[in-house]
């Protein structure tokens, strides 16, 4: 048994990954699946598609791998957070999932903050009352579509859906479960007092396990549609986050990471669930057994990069985009973009702000638009880095990975935004990755995640911040931070001109 196989269920697409004994990746593959925004702030996804295209990724996976199927030993998941995906009794799946970047629910946040003691919910959950978690998905449906919710025997998160139909197995693994503001986060149980306080019947709540704990083996109709055997051992796997965490490292105090995917994320780890952050940055369970992280979210980073280009430059590559934008000058030519095309999360926990463009001149080109783009996104989670910083947290280099590592010129924007070295690994894709280091530390192949990581992470480069554009940048970010004070009001008056 010379592989195992990493599957990260992302918002944008499914990407499984083969890797060998020595983290060297031998084959990836990806496949897409639609999101579907029937209204401003809706945010829907078919389980179904994610299915269908996890056993195609992964039966492509093994095609241009060109590895016999029986030295595949282990395979495990890393999945996009929160999303709400509810199941009847004979555990089929009663609607589309309500994902992570849906901010339908403020109304149900606001009555948890009615009927949970701020404190208590504090104490226990580590996390304040967020749109995009998933306890105010289920208080939505319960609220808007009894019907179905009166029919709702279990609710599972998106990559434990997955493996689910992959296994025949039910249960959510605890970085994953942290998530749902369900979760006593310290204790790993789910809060009894929390759903009897807000009537949710505790036992909705799935069995809960340890990322790397065994669940069991592949279906054989599953066996037999990915080509992969029946022996294959399935590990729980963590949410997105968690793994992207375990694949780049992020496994002792002072290692910090920055994902650009769909979403954005700036995360430390927290060797204890002790702490109190005042809500300020999620806090939950990691991947690794008995270990925590904090984080911050911008909402729609990669997403709004994304947005630019399906909107202005359809045809033109992601990589010549970066590329030709980096030509403009630092501030874009004097323009700035404030990422809020969804809401908020970090530091504004907002789902009514949306996003501007702020010193539009007739002398900029949709290069400069480009660039300030880029640039928006990263003051965003720059907001992240600081408070990080803030937290007394010594940051000596952060390791960025998702899409936006792609390009060695968004690599230097984060360097120089950030002020810190910012580490690029051989493979971009760490929550793949981390959920591969989770099947083969299952596996047996290594006594710990650490020693995984020891073999398993790659640094290809290292980019360090140029003195000059650090200082520009301070300069630029600070104006950058007065845009959300002075637009919030503004934007949510839009909201009644908005579908
Ligand atoms: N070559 C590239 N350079 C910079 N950014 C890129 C590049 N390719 C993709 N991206 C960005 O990465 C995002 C996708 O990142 P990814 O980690 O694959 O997302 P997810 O895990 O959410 O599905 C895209 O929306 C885009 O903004
Ligand atoms: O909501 C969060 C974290 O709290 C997101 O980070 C999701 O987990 C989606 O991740 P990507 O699709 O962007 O990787």
């Amino acid at each position: 048994m010379d592989h195992v196989i990493g599957v990260d269920l992302g918002t944008s697409a499914v990407k499984a990954l083969l890797v060998d004994r020595n983290g060297n990746v031998k084959g990836e593959w990806t496949e897409t699946y639609p999101l579907y925004q029937p209204q401003s702030g809706y945010s829907e996804q078919n389980p179904e598609d994610w299915v269908e295209k996890t056993i195609v990724a992964l039966r492509k996976l093994l095609e241009v791998s060109h590895v016999s199927p029986d030295s595949v030993g282990g395979l495990s998941f890393s999945g996009q957070m929160h999303g709400l995906v509810l199941l009847d009794k004979e555990r089929n799946v009663l609607r589309n999932a309500i994902l992570w970047n849906d901010t339908r629910t403020t109304e149900e946040c606001r009555e948890i903050e009615e009927k949970v003691e701020k404190e208590a919910l504090l104490s226990i959950t580590k996390n304040r009352a967020l749109e995009g978690f998933t306890l105010p998905k289920l208080l939505w449906v319960k609220k808007h579509e009894p019907h179905l919710y009166e029919r709702a025997y279990t609710f599972l998160l998106p990559k434990d859906y997955v493996r689910f139909r992959l296994t025949g197995h039910i249960a959510m693994e605890y970085s994953d479960a942290a998530g749902t503001l369900l979760l006593d986060v310290k204790n790993k149980t789910w809060s009894q007092p929390i759903c009897d306080v807000l009537g949710i019947d505790v036992q909705l709540c799935p069995p809960l396990v340890e990322s790397t704990v065994y669940v069991g083996t592949l279906l054989p109709e599953i066996a037999e549609e990915t080509g992969l055997s029946t022996n294959v051992k399935v590990f729980a796997g963590g949410a997105d986050n968690a793994c992207g965490a375990v694949g780049a490292g992020i496994l002792s105090e002072g290692r910090m990471m920055c994902s650009i995917g769909t979403s954005g994320v700036v995360l430390a780890y927290e060797q204890t669930g002790e702490k109190d952050f005042a809500g300020k940055v999620h806090y939950f369970n990691h991947a690794k057994p008995n270990a925590y992280y904090i984080m911050g979210v911008t909402l729609a980073a990669g997403y709004s990069f994304d947005w630019w280009k399906r909107m202005f430059m359809e045809n033109v590559p992601f990589a010549d985009i970066v590329k030709r934008a980096y030509e403009s000058p630092i501030g874009a030519n004097g323009l700035l973009f404030t990422p809020y095309l969804v809401g908020e999360r970090t530091p504004y926990a907002d789902a009514d702000i949306r996003a501007s463009f702020i010193g539009i001149d007739s002398s900029q080109t949709k290069w400069d638009f480009a660039r300030a783009v880029m640039e928006g996104i990263t003051f965003s989670l720059n907001e992240s880095v600081e408070i990080m910083k803030a937290s007394g947290k010594t940051v000596e280099s952060v390791v960025s990975i998702g899409g936006g590592a792609k390009s060695r010129e968004w690599l230097q924007l984060q360097a120089d935004i950030f002020a810190i070295p910012v580490e690029k690994l051989k493979n971009e894709q760490g929550p793949g990755l981390g959920a591969a280091m989770i099947a083969a530390y299952g596996c047996g192949w290594f006594d710990s995640l650490e020693q995984c990581s020891d073999v398993f992470k790659q640094v290809e480069l290292v980019v360090e911040p140029q003195k000059e554009a650090v200082a520009r940048y301070q300069e630029l970010f600070a104006i950058y931070r007065e845009i959300y004070p002075q637009t919030k009001e503004m934007t949510k008056k839009l909201k009644a001109f908005r579908n």
